[in-house]
């Protein structure tokens, strides 16, 4: 195993990922930020400075779970004080486990201000995947406003609200087309043809292969808010990797992908060589006012500069939930995963709620909309500072009587810092319930993410959540991940054991969402932790160097 060491500078920059420009926020002046790479069982050492002149900084490393490093999972307020301009702040983790992930920002809306890039992890040497294959790519999925974040944050904080509304583009590795489109012919709107020489920034990536060749796409979504479905002309795919953990191969003619989560598929080129195929990304969930992100699959045999002259995949209806829900309950894991335990003990259930506080839009948990404090909860929670956050503890239920169907008769809700604290080696079930939303007849989706562990996804199911219905749980060979959505009033239920010391973020991975409350923090064996490095807790109550030192 190696120690990688990697120096990295945060700025804001210019830069067109959908060849219009704007502020984006970039890594040693790239966006998205550099890949790293690595195999299981290596240490990753990120020195990170922050280059931003008015504003601080932290970096998330999604689906790595820090088993034994809490302080390095990069949440701000929870996890570490952000790193303030100027700093420099070391990220010093073990990458355990091979799979496809990524990292971003997780202050304010960092990542949707362009702030993330792929993580990579490689079988340790002398093991082998599950499957063969001959060659790779890396498919990084995002979404991109032309309003700035400070723009939009200051919107979702106002009343009256404003909405971010649906983005301007979607990319692909960073780049999209806002003014022109690929297959513009197909398009029953004005938009103009591309055309690219292949340099400019914002050309689209082309997967160039050789015939009868296996490949794998590694696919993940830091999208800030919009759910996707990803089809390839003409070709099948196997999905065989999903957040890092093994799957039962499935084949699927486009996969749906949501916020958080990662996939690999294999491809075969098996098709026709003389042609080349589109790569289409579009939206899912939300009525779409996006364009398709578009790119190609060109054979050797072919010049890629020859487009297909056939439309491009036909992204499912937005509302075909039917569709996803397909999908999401295909995957199984492979056969020998780790199987979860057969009971639990603590089940938490957390009803989902838009509502409103003085006039303002919030999301809720339980009726408690999420509110981070000025001390790292790592900290504060781990020396004793009683004074750090809200000592009451948010409930583990809401009340039955409650109408998911419906908007609620009071949408007033209230806001709190409180934390779930959850006894060190438990097995905790959380039921995600989702619920009407503030306007009549919406439920929305949410991909859930948890920090520092992965889950068993043990169920879907309509309407609320009701004793009996874990019956239904499947408990044989359910997925491990660290991301599931939520399906409009729907539920989904998940298991994990509570093996890892630390403080977690748990919450809604759309960025707006966090932002407007949308998690709940979980705690556990907190006094096991061992030495914070106290760059992580130079901020707030632990600032002073007396309790970090306690
Ligand atoms: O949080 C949200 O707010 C809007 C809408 O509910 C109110 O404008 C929307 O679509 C969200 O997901």
């Amino acid at each position: 195993a190696k120690v990688r060491h990697f120096k990295w500078e945060v700025e804001y920059m210019y830069g067109a990922p959908d060849c219009q420009e704007h502020v984006v926020m970039g890594i040693n002046g790239q966006f998205p930020g550099p890949t790293i790479r690595a195999k299981a069982g290596d240490t990753i050492v990120v020195d990170l400075t922050n280059k931003l002149h008015t504003e601080g900084v932290v970096i998330h490393w999604h689906g790595i779970r820090q088993l034994g490093t809490p302080w390095a999972d990069g949440t701000a307020s929870i996890s570490q004080c952000a790193i303030n301009p100027g700093e420099t702040f070391e990220y010093r983790f073990k990458v355990d486990r091979p799979g496809t992930y990524f990292y971003h920002g997780h202050y304010g809306m960092q990542r949707s201000a362009g702030l993330y890039g792929s993580l990579i992890v490689d079988m340790a040497d002398g093991e082998k995947e599950p499957f063969h294959y001959d060659a790779e790519f890396n498919l990084l999925l995002s979404d991109w406003w032309h309003k700035s974040v400070h723009e939009q944050e200051v919107g979702l904080s106002s009343n009256p609200f404003r909405w971010i509304g649906e983005p301007q583009s979607l990319l692909i590795n960073g780049r999209g087309q806002y003014n022109c489109s690929l297959a513009a012919k197909f398009s029953n709107s004005s938009i103009s043809q591309c055309k690219f020489e292949g340099y400019e920034k914002c050309a689209p990536q082309v997967l160039k292969v050789r015939p009868n060749k296996t490949y794998r796409l590694r696919i993940a979504s830091t999208t800030a808010l919009a759910s996707l479905n990803l089809a390839i002309e003409g070709h099948k795919m196997v999905v065989v990797e999903a957040d890092g953990n093994h799957v039962q191969p499935s084949a699927v003619n486009d996969l749906d992908i949501y916020s958080g989560e990662s996939y690999s598929v294999l491809l075969k080129t098996d098709q026709n060589p003389y042609k080349n195929y589109w790569v289409s990304i579009g939206v899912r969930g939300r009525d779409p006012k996006t364009n398709q992100a578009l790119t190609l699959l060109s054979y050797s045999a072919t010049p890629a500069s020859k487009l297909p002259t056939t439309q491009p995949p036909v992204t499912p209806r937005w509302d075909d939930y039917n569709h996803s829900k397909a999908f999401t309950k295909s995957i199984y894991a492979l056969m020998g995963s780790p199987q979860p335990p057969k009971t639990y003990d603590r089940r938490i259930i957390l009803l989902n709620t838009q509502n409103r506080l003085n006039g303002f839009v919030k999301w809720a948990i339980n009726n408690v909309s999420l509110v981070l404090p000025s001390t790292p909860y790592l900290g504060s929670i781990k020396f004793g500072l009683n004074n750090a956050f809200d000592r009451k503890t948010p409930p583990d239920n809401y009340d039955s009587s409650y109408d998911i169907m419906k908007p609620a008769t009071n949408q007033n809700t209230t806001q709190g810092s409180g934390v779930y604290t959850i006894t060190l080696n438990t097995t905790v079930d959380v039921i995600l319930q989702n619920a009407n939303a503030l306007a009549k007849d919406v439920s929305e989706i949410h991909p859930w993410h948890l920090h520092g562990h992965d889950f068993w996804v043990l169920g879907y199911g309509e309407g609320k959540f009701k004793n009996g219905d874990e019956k239904t749980f499947n408990l044989k060979n359910p997925p491990l991940r660290n991301t599931a959505v939520i399906f409009p009033f729907g539920w989904t239920a998940l298991r994990f054991v509570a093996d890892n010391p630390g403080v977690w973020a748990f919450h809604c991975h759309i960025e707006p969402h966090l932002h407007m409350g949308m998690g709940v923090i979980f705690a556990q064996g907190a006094h096991r932790v061992g030495q914070i490095p106290k760059e992580a807790l130079a901020c707030g109550l632990t600032g002073n160097k007396q309790n970090v030192d306690a």
